[in-house]
């Protein structure tokens, strides 16, 4: 007998780039297995940087999964959202109108079955959206980190609801790091200091140089693997990592800014988004840096060190930046995209929680935003 349905959840998608799509597929090939669970995620909605894809009638239908296939089909080869418009029940919207429907959608399904807005997209353009759906008491999952990371008044308003808002995927990506910290918070056990190495797309350069590999070749594989942002500086500035410390701070009780972070970056001001193209960099930028990353290796190397990017999340303050470790500490031996995550609290004092695995890439990430979407299936019950 199939399991009767229990859960329908309604979702919008805002980006569509290479976790976005993987998010989509992983909802496709999940059916089944959402099924036997009595769990439905219907796509009513898709997004990208120009338009909005979505269902004729967001009530009672999604976008079926042959055009969500064929969506993801035409955003890998560049094609945009429109070209996919009269290969199924859908409407489509440009912008600036594209914003009204996602709005309207809120509004409307977060009054009667609900919506998981869901953000994949790497801008800070949708924090207003969000805010919007927050208020219309609409659910929010999140992988794109910017949103918890601007005005602390806006990382205020996303979690004011905490029942209604996953982040699981904005650090460590399908790692659970947040839940962690959140159940040792509702323990009751002060967190007393986080340390870790936090970007995959560091902790894979750091590691690939040390086997004598030039920086700029294993920055640009990092890139075609999924593990940077789409612009590279942003992990290479240590502005994405500074983004994952300032959500453990926030999280942890402190009302801090971006400003408040140490951040060490990697490449010149002359070398920034100000100055240079992100085509630019990685074509004539990044060799620049490959003698001086050659240097900084080889002298650790000689005192039997390795480098790591690492985060420090202190009450005292936060820190990103490089540091000389020994090779066969925790963080030294950590090899390609991996994170490492050491947690000390009153019962995690001399023998720190860790966590430590994969922490990039698109199909690992798409799978901890699913994750984030099932956990909120309750939310959603469509029977007693
Ligand atoms: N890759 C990884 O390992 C991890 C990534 N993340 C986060 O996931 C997010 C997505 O990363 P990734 O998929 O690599 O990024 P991509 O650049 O591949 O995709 C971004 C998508 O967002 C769309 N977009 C841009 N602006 C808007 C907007 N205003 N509204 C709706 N959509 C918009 C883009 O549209 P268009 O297609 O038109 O350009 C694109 O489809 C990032 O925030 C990243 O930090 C988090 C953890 C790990
Ligand atoms: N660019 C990030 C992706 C995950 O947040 C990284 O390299 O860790």
């Amino acid at each position: 007998m199939p399991t009767p349905v229990k859960s329908v959840l309604p979702v919008v998608l805002l980006g569509c780039g290479g976790v976005g799509r993987y998010l989509l597929r992983h909802i496709v090939s999940c059916r089944p297995l959402h099924a036997n669970q009595g769990v439905a995620i219907r796509v009513v909605g898709v997004a990208d940087s120009s338009s909005l894809l979505v269902a004729e009638d967001v009530h009672s239908t999604g976008l079926d999964d042959a055009l969500l296939t064929q969506l993801c089909a035409a955003k890998s080869a560049g094609s945009p959202l429109s070209s996919l418009l009269g290969r199924g029940h859908c409407q489509l919207f440009k912008n600036p109108e594209a914003r009204g429907k996602v709005i309207d959608a809120a509004t409307t399904l977060g009054r009667t079955t609900g919506l998981v807005l869901v953000d994949c997209s790497a801008t800070y353009d949708t924090v207003s959206l969000l805010k919007d759906a927050v208020d219309h008491g609409c659910c929010v999952v999140l992988a794109n980190k910017k949103p918890l990371t601007g005005a602390y008044e806006d990382f205020q308003k996303l979690v004011s609801n905490f029942r209604r808002i996953r982040f699981e995927s904005t650090v460590g990506a399908g790692l659970p790091v947040i839940a962690s910290v959140t159940r040792i918070i509702a323990s009751g056990d002060p967190i007393t200091r986080i340390v870790g190495s936090l970007s995959g797309t560091l902790g894979y350069v750091m590691s690939e140089l040390e086997d004598g590999k030039k920086f700029s070749e294993v920055v640009k594989t990092a890139k075609s693997l999924g593990y940077t942002e789409p612009d590279p500086r942003d992990d290479l500035g240590g502005m994405d990592v500074a983004r994952k410390a300032l959500i453990l701070a926030r999280l942890l009780g402190q009302q801090i800014s971006m400003e408040s972070i140490n951040v060490e970056s990697l490449y010149p001001s002359e070398l920034g988004p100000d100055a240079v193209s992100t085509k630019d960099f990685l074509e004539s930028g990044l060799v620049q840096l490959d003698k001086s990353m050659e240097e900084r290796i080889r002298a650790a190397s000689s005192r039997g060190n390795v480098l790591r990017y690492v985060c420090e999340i202190e009450s005292a303050g936060c820190q990103v930046g490089l540091k000389e470790l020994p090779k066969d500490s925790a963080l030294g031996r950590l090899r390609g995209s991996d994170n490492v995550v050491e947690i000390y609290s009153r019962c995690y004092q001399s023998s720190p929680l860790v966590i430590q695995g994969a922490g990039a890439g698109n199909d690992t990430t798409a799978a901890g935003v699913l994750a984030d979407i099932i956990d909120l299936q309750d939310l959603f019950q469509t029977m007693a």
